[in-house]
């Protein structure tokens, strides 16, 4: 079963081969078409898998895993995150009981598909075929639900992490130390720690202490989980550094103190300036897109409800109590960028919006590189598909 990402208000068809390009390089907008180019993986054909036995495609979209025990909250975590479901609304989701595989590629700048595996579903069945699955994974999340005994997900944690790293060593392995929300700051800790080290320990007698496990504590009461998807999507961009780097010169070059490149559709950032990040400024950047896109929503759209909340022309300023000013501004039409500004600061706004710009131009820049191979990768292989002689030999184009 494959779950229609969630849109925002105006949809509309685009060129096919334009739609394409957009989606692999995160400038397509909030109108593009419902169609997914991921049709064959939803279908469940051959062609999705060739498709990510190919190193190029697993880079532009990779695969996401979510697994872990029955009723661990896997479901939640992809509704929350994907499709702005309230945490309470979650109790009434029913049990999973095939893999639910979502394509987020068309709704949002980050490009990915994401498998919520059921608890129950014993993936080592010799008539499953782990193997193709793990192939082409980017991530595997493994959920552990922390207010449960967690024992039996740890030896099922192991054996998922033995088998998916003998199939792929680049898989990266995200342990989620669920339902956080329940245990006190000690307990919370001692958990963390005590996950930590049976899992690290059940691999080094294993010998296998060469695979990195990295641990989330989250929840989805609070923003931890946004956060924690974050960082698991941020390792799968391969442009990261770049704009990593971008970030950092804008932000020293305009006495910024803070700044975030964040998927508006997800509220995922996909990149920060190297100063570290604590989790109330990234809440309030939160809050502000809610913000932002709520107004636009309710006061923004043309009175016959056509518009895109969310385009070149939004912004906005929020002025805090504690002289910070909170700036937001669109980059392309699935980014923005907040940044946390002294009043001070803030006074040489032209600076700031010229410094914004260039930073801009540089971001599309970047996409722009990508964009260029993927469309010399597409007309060489349609050159090669013609070069192809027909059934009956005869060439099918002019030699
Ligand atoms: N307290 C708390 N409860 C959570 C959290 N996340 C999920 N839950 C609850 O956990 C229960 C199970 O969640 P599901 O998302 O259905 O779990 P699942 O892992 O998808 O379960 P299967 O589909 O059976 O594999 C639901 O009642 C959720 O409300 C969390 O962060 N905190």
């Amino acid at each position: 079963m494959s779950q229609v990402p969630r849109k925002l208000p105006e949809e509309e068809e685009g060129d096919e081969e334009e739609e394409e390009e957009e989606e692999i390089v995160g400038l397509a907008g909030y109108a593009d078409g419902a169609e997914s180019s991921d049709g064959d993986a939803e279908s469940g054909g051959d062609e999705a898998f060739l498709d990510f036995n190919d190193p190029f495609s697993t880079e532009v979209k990779p695969r996401i895993l979510l697994m872990g025990l029955r009723r661990s909250g896997k479901s939640s975590i992809q509704k929350v995150v994907f499709h702005k479901m309230s945490p309470n609304e979650t109790l009434f989701l029913e049990s999973t009981n095939k893999i639910c595989r979502e394509d987020v590629s068309n709704s949002s700048f980050v490009n990915f598909q994401i498998w919520d595996f059921p608890g129950q579903i014993d993936f080592f069945d010799p008539t499953f075929d782990y193997e193709m699955i793990f192939r082409g994974t980017g991530a595997l999340i493994f959920v552990i639900d922390s207010q449960d005994d967690y024992m039996e997900a740890l030896a099922r944690l192991h054996l998922t992490v033995t088998r998916a790293y003998k199939v792929n060593p680049d898989i990266n392995f995200e342990i989620f130390i669920h339902k956080v929300d329940g245990l006190s700051d000690d307990h919370k800790i001692e958990t963390q720690r005590d996950i930590h080290q049976r899992a690290n320990d059940d691999l080094a007698d294993a010998g296998l202490e060469k695979i990195h496990l990295s641990f989330y504590l989250t929840s989805i009461y609070d923003h931890s989980i946004f956060e924690a998807f974050s960082k698991v999507v941020q390792k799968l961009i391969p442009q990261l550094p770049t704009l990593e780097n971008l970030l950092n010169i804008f932000i020293s070059n305009s006495g910024i103190e803070k700044a975030f490149l964040f998927d508006v559709v997800s509220k995922i950032y996909i990149a920060t300036d190297s100063t570290p990040v604590d989790m109330q400024t990234y809440e309030l950047c939160c809050d502000m897109i809610d913000v932002v896109i709520d107004i636009s929503c309710i006061y923004g759209l043309k009175d016959d409800g056509t518009g895109t909340p969310y385009d070149k022309e939004s912004m906005a300023i929020i002025k805090l109590n504690n002289t910070t000013v909170l700036y937001l501004k669109e980059v392309t039409k699935f980014l923005a960028l907040v940044c946390f500004v002294r009043e001070e600061s803030f006074e040489r706004k032209g600076l700031i919006d010229y410094n914004f710009h260039c930073f801009r131009k540089a971001i599309q820049e970047v996409f722009e590189v990508r964009m260029k191979v993927v469309r010399s990768r597409k007309h060489q292989s349609h050159m090669q598909k013609n070069k192809r002689p027909t059934p009956n030999g005869t060439p099918r184009m002019p030699l």
